[in-house]
């Protein structure tokens, strides 16, 4: 999926957290998202991916030469964030056998292969209210990864990760980038080390938390 922004701005109340970026997002193309805490890299990754409205400047979406209405783009959209929740009352299992029913995983992917892919195999049965931070980040994860979408939105993958869960995303993330518009909002350069382009939200008029 291609992302066009032009002089795209966003402000809460009176304050702008970023104004006039103007980029061209392309399929196969992997950006890192840069700035400090509080600076607007969840703002914009929200504004991108039509979850906030910008309050000035065009966002145009395109997919294989078509374009798609903003209140499409779930339908394309993978995104793995802190802050987005999980159905912490089913068990891993039931979550997957759940949440794939409307985000389907990629083809050859089924619920229990992806288990095996988080080497959860033991705690298939367990309550994920019951998993630990490192085990939900990497749900988190391996749903956006392995799911069947074109635009992948990560926001601070490594949060909450072990050295054994970083190495699994590194390798994960690159398995599965071939072809997609991935987005990548970091302060950590080992996360977003494999990202082609870079984008400095200060450079949009962004500041960081004081
Ligand atoms: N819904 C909202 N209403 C008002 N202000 C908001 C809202 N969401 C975010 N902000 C403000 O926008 C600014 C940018 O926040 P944002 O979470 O996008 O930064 P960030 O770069 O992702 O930070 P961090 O690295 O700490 O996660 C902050 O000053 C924040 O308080």
């Amino acid at each position: 999926m291609q992302l066009t922004a032009t002089g795209l701005s966003k402000r809460f109340a009176r304050e702008w957290i970023f104004r006039g970026l103007s980029h061209v997002f392309q399929p196969g193309t992997a950006t890192a998202i840069l700035g400090p805490n509080g600076a607007g890299k969840s703002t914009l990754l929200n504004t991108l991916s039509g979850q906030l409205l910008p309050s000035e400047g065009i966002l145009a979406y395109t997919h294989q030469g078509s374009e798609v209405a903003v209140e499409n783009v779930p339908a394309y959209l993978a995104y793995a964030a802190p802050y987005l929740e999980l159905i912490e009352e089913l068990t891993l299992l039931e979550m997957l056998q759940f949440h794939t029913r409307f985000k389907p995983l990629r083809p050859g992917i089924t619920s229990e292969k992806l288990i095996s892919l988080m080497y959860l195999e033991k705690s298939q049965h367990k309550l994920v209210r019951d998993f630990s931070s490192g085990m939900k980040q990497r749900l988190k994860l391996a749903l956006a990864l392995y799911a069947e979408a074109p635009l992948l939105l990560l926001d601070e993958p490594t949060t909450n990760l072990d050295r054994t869960g970083v190495e699994w995303y590194l390798e994960h993330v690159r398995a599965t980038l071939e072809g997609r518009t991935v987005l990548v909002s970091s302060n950590v350069p080992e996360e977003y080390a494999f990202c082609q382009e870079q984008l400095q939200i200060t450079d949009f008029g962004a500041k960081a938390a004081r």
